[in-house]
């Protein structure tokens, strides 16, 4: 869900993108401006008024649209036959979420006969056929840098669950169970540990700038190297092998791609250090699932956070 002190930057965002298309629009279609807008959300009820990202709530866009004259579609239909694909052929802008994505294959978009943008509220297109849009003219945007606080936040934190063998601590407590040395077992410091970044982006970034207080050796992995993230203390360790031999922890900061989909399988995984940590941030589809509860049945991974 998104979390309230970034709904205001998505929206702002949002207002700027579908702005800048209806502009174009009607310039284009010489003051037929009316749209079609279908914007797929998750269901909910919840009327509390930080929370946009619902069917009820359509990302507080309902006034602003239907104001210039558009018309505003909130379903929360997004699989095969359902509404969403009877709407699609008369839509002329989808805005959808990473959590909750109506996804735009080839099929569909051959059949959106009017689409002229798709919009993530949120980051990250893994959910459109990118080959498909480019080749139907179809602009792909997404809400770039919106969420980067909440997700270099919640991504620490998941770290320091892992390392601190929180969870087996907290189940003790609910349990009523005092079992000190079960509990000790698996907990560590994360002071000294070597802690690698896929992808050194704006959340990577983030990410590194918050761990640089724990005193950790901090790494990144990537295409090309980024002077943000050495400014701010990572080193480049650009061969993929023996970045995954080096980190105790490796938390992923790549969108999904054809390169990244399933990019920690087997292979990869057994490249990593036994007994260390993995944190998916991004897509799960960058990790092969049976590869990693294998990993984590053997010991070869000590854990990893779902979700
Ligand atoms: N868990 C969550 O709540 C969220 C997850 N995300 C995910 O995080 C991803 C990254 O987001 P941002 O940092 O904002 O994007 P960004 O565009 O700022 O950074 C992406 C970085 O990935 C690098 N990259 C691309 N392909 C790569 C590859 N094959 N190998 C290594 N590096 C590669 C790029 O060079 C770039 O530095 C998104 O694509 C999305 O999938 C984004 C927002 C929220």
């Amino acid at each position: 869900m998104i979390a309230a002190q970034r709904t205001g930057a998505i929206l702002k965002q949002i207002h700027r993108l579908i702005g800048g298309v209806g502009i174009k629009m009607v310039q284009k279609v010489k003051g037929e401006g009316k749209k079609r807008i279908v914007a797929v959300l998750p269901p909910g009820d919840d009327d509390s008024p930080e929370v946009l990202n619902s069917v009820k709530r359509g990302l507080g866009l309902r006034e602003w649209l239907e104001g210039m004259g558009h018309e505003y579609i909130v379903t929360a239909e997004k699989d095969p036959g359902t509404d969403f694909d009877k709407l699609l052929p008369s839509t002329d802008i989808v805005i959808t979420t990473p959590f909750w994505p109506a996804y735009l294959t080839k099929d569909r978009l051959l059949k959106a006969k009017q689409l002229e943008l798709s919009l993530t509220a949120g980051v990250g297109s893994d959910h459109v056929d990118l080959h498909t849009a480019a080749q139907k003219g179809i602009t792909v945007a997404e809400v770039t840098g919106c969420n980067v606080e909440s997700v270099a936040e919640s991504e620490v934190m998941r770290i320091l669950l892992l390392v601190r063998n929180f969870v087996e601590g907290y189940r003790q407590a609910v349990d009523g169970e005092w079992n000190i040395p079960k509990l000790t077992k698996d907990a560590y410091d994360l002071k000294g540990k070597t802690v690698g970044t896929v992808a050194a982006g704006r959340i990577g970034c983030h990410v590194i700038k918050r761990l640089k207080e724990f005193g950790v050796n901090l790494l990144y992995y990537g295409r090309h190297r980024k002077p943000k993230a050495e400014e701010l203390g990572a080193k480049f360790q650009p061969d993929l092998n023996k970045f995954l031999a080096e980190c105790d922890v490796i938390t992923i900061n790549c969108p999904l791609t054809d390169k990244t989909r399933q990019m920690f399988d087997k292979e990869t995984i057994g490249k990593m250090k036994k007994g260390s940590w993995l944190v998916n941030n991004a897509r799960g589809a960058i990790c092969d699932p049976p590869a990693v509860v294998d990993a984590l049945k053997s010991g070869q991974l000590r854990g990893l956070p779902y979700p």
